[in-house]
């Protein structure tokens, strides 16, 4: 299958395909202009997965360069950036290569801003390896490091010349990173598309469970709706693109609170912060309560855990807002927040107060 990413100049597909991963040279030849590419992956995925990647291209004439960096959040930082670019300068990497990221959002993150700024903007291709990355960083071109400050403070958008999603590799994949990737499956039918979420409520657990068909369907419905709306507000300049951001205003600021480590995944954030979103609406009258216990049930019934005190985040309220003032949609001292009318009617709301936030979360972190 693929979906096509309608961007005029920066138009992209994304293949979809079980066995892609050792199948992709006929695609990324062309991409690859003196016959190699970099690689960059983290040392979990080259120890699953490279070999195979790398035996594909090798059968078809193709070297590789491979650069692999430590797992995890704390690899998004400004020192595995520097060493990053400085390595793609050592290969002779050129503006006409395109660099490969191989791996999760935290690679993709990484390498797609890497390619932002070498030699001002390199070509660059996504073959993410999370069921995260599959359904939602590798598409649209948001590329970040984390800073002293806060979560993606520094970044560009960047699009991919191409995506390549290999199913398969969801196989190898921990339950808890598969979960923390089903956090943004669910966003996309909290956000607009309530019969998504009927469908979220009754294939979860096949899908937690390593479905392959129920993986197939998130990834396919999750690419076509994040195609669309990055087609229609690339550069979240209106508030189209901003309901992807549903439940991350709050799931990063306990992200802060955790330092960015593996205390809380990046998904294990956006969910509590759903929870917390549809929470807020129901509490400011916007939303049905039961809509906002339905959002927690499936949640919790998926193994999330939705209270910051059992995560031990229970950070005070107004520490919490300090991080929330870092959000890239803060403008003029008000922060927009996403909330909902109802599962599948999130819009931007421009009107709650910072100090009935603060009163919300100082209930929530003493619940
Ligand atoms: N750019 C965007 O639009 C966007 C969207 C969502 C999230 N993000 C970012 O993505 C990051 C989170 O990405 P993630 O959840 O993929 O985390 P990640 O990249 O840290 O990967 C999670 C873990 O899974 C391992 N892994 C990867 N593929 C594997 C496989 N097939 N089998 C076994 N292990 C595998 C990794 O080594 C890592 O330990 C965060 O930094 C978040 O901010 C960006
Ligand atoms: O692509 C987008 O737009 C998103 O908001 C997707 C989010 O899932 C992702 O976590 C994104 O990196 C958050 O964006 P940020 O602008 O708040 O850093
Ligand atoms: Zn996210």
């Amino acid at each position: 299958m693929i979906v096509e990413v309608p961007l005029g100049a920066r138009a992209y597909p994304i293949h979809i395909a079980p066995g892609l991963l050792a199948n992709a040279a006929p695609l990324l030849g062309r991409l690859a202009p003196r016959g190699r590419l970099a690689v960059v992956t983290d040392a979990h995925v080259a120890a699953l997965h490279l070999p195979a990647f790398v035996a594909g291209l090798a059968a078809a004439g193709l070297a590789v360069d491979e650069i692999v960096l430590p797992p995890g959040e704390a690899t998004k930082d400004w020192a595995t950036l520097e060493l990053l670019t400085e390595r793609l300068l050592q290969l002779g990497v050129e503006r006409s290569d395109a660099v490969v990221a191989l791996g999760g959002g935290v690679i993709g993150d990484l390498t797609g801003f890497a390619a932002s700024i070498l030699r001002r903007g390199c070509a660059f291709v996504q073959v993410p390896t999370t069921l995260l990355a599959q359904v939602d960083s590798s598409v649209g071109g948001k590329t970040a490091i984390n800073a002293a400050a806060g979560k993606n403070l520094v970044g560009a958008f960047h699009q991919p010349a191409l995506v390549l999603i290999d199913p398969d590799v969801l196989a190898t994949l921990p339950v808890r990173e598969l979960r923390a990737g089903y956090a943004e499956v669910v966003k996309y039918g909290l956000i607009g598309d309530p019969n998504f979420f009927g469908w979220c409520e009754a294939n979860a657990a096949a899908l937690l469970a390593g479905d392959a068909a129920a993986q197939a369907h998130a990834i396919a419905v999750s690419c076509r709706a994040k195609a669309a709306v990055v087609a229609e507000d690339e550069r979240e300049t209106g508030d189209v693109r901003a309901l992807l951001n549903l439940g991350h205003t709050f799931g990063h600021a306990f992200e802060a609170e955790a330092g960015f480590s593996d205390r809380l995944l990046h998904g294990e954030g956006v969910a509590l912060g759903m929870a917390l979103a549809f929470d807020l609406s129901a509490a400011r009258g916007l939303c049905p309560a039961a809509d906002a216990a339905r959002v927690r049930a499936h949640l919790a019934s998926c193994g999330f855990e939705l209270s910051p005190q059992r995560l031990g985040l229970a950070a005070p309220a107004a520490r919490l807002l300090h991080h929330m003032r870092q959000d890239k949609k803060m403008k003029a001292g008000t922060l927009p927040f996403i909330l909902a009318r109802g599962i599948g009617q999130a819009f931007v709301a421009r009107d709650v107060p910072l100090d009935a936030v603060e009163a919300f979360l100082s209930g929530v972190v003493a619940a």
